[in-house]
């Protein structure tokens, strides 16, 4: 499978019912501290979900060539990559050696303390960034070289991102923020507002589409980031402390959501963060401390494994 034929695949996947369980299996948005009483989005029309791609309406190539054809490789996978920071005439290596592959429909959590490197790992995974020495895989194709153009493509095709600032435009509309990858993607216009307000709707904002990132609560605008993140029905979501600016109950809810993608849609979620109540989540988790990996835990052994304590040794 090329890795245009893997986006077409993903797009496809995300039908109507699979989103919509995603809606049931996270505890209600409506339920949130502080939503207002017009968030009842009960009901989800999913006969019209503009994420029925006609034949036609296919992704641009990426302009890789695939190396390998092999299906059960992993979605994403590092090789002794390094990541050397260069201050002045002093260098400071922040990743020392990573080697790490990522499997399509993990839940992988990133875990560490301040400093630990966190950061800089999820950039190379996103594709913000390029490693200084070793090689990135993404579906097989190394994207380690690819200037910056080539990798906004791949980004914009293939990952979703949530931060823990939310990192919404302040000065565009809910409903416009949840636009812009779809306009990056050149989306028709029409259809782009249909995705938007699908999305919108699924997270349980349809009557805040008119307002402003600081007309909204904190756990509103991650909603948005979400519903961003959703926009081209990426196969990969990758969050950066996505709790982080949220109280408890709140956070709960978006990584109820999340984990919903996951179970439901079977999308690859990352989540790098230095909270260990969220290990609960994962399939896997990924220690790191001062740029390596300490070690790998593998939460899948003996069937479903997911909401066990994390392993503190
Ligand atoms: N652009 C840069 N130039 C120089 N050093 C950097 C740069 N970015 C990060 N570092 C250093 O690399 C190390 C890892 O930083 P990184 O931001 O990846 O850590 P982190 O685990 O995400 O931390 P936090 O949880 O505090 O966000 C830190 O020591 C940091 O000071």
């Amino acid at each position: 499978m090329t890795l245009t034929e893997m986006i077409e695949t993903f797009k496809t996947k995300l039908s109507p019912s699979k989103i919509i369980g995603s809606l049931e299996k996270a505890a209600s948005f409506n339920d949130e501290p502080g939503n207002g009483s017009g968030e009842n989005d009960q009901g989800v029309d999913e006969k019209n979900s503009p994420y029925i791609y006609p034949a036609d309406n296919s992704v641009k190539s990426s302009g890789i060539t695939r190396t390998t054809q092999n299906e059960k490789d992993p979605l994403i996978k590092l090789t002794d990559v390094w990541k050397i920071y260069q201050m002045g005439e002093i260098e400071f290596a922040a990743l020392k050696g990573i080697n790490l592959e990522i499997c399509e429909g993990e839940f992988l959590v990133v875990l560490g303390p301040s400093g630990s490197g966190k950061s800089t790992l999820m950039n190379l995974l996103g594709c913000l960034d390029t490693p200084s020495e070793g090689t990135v895989y993404l579906n097989s194709e190394d994207i380690s070289g690819l200037d910056e153009s080539e990798l906004a493509r791949i980004r914009g095709q293939m990952i979703g991102f949530i931060f823990q600032s939310f990192n919404l435009i302040p000065t565009l509309s809910t409903e416009e923020n949840v636009l812009l990858p779809l306009e990056f993607q050149e989306e028709d216009r029409e259809i782009a507002r249909k995705k938007a307000s699908y999305l919108l709707e699924i997270v349980g904002l349809s009557d805040k589409k008119k307002n402003l990132p600081s007309q909204l609560s904190g756990g509103q605008r991650q909603r948005v980031a979400i519903a961003r993140s959703l926009a081209v029905n990426p196969p990969i979501i990758l969050a950066d402390e996505p709790t982080g600016n949220l109280d408890t109950k709140t956070g709960d809810y978006i990584l109820e959501f999340l984990d919903g993608l996951h179970e439901r849609e079977g999308k690859t979620i990352i989540i790098v963060t230095h909270d260990l109540d969220l290990v609960k989540y994962a399939t896997r988790v990924v220690y790191i401390r001062d740029g390596e990996i300490e070690k790998i835990e593998d939460r899948r052994k003996n069937g479903s494994s997911k909401k066990k304590e994390p392993d503190m040794n």
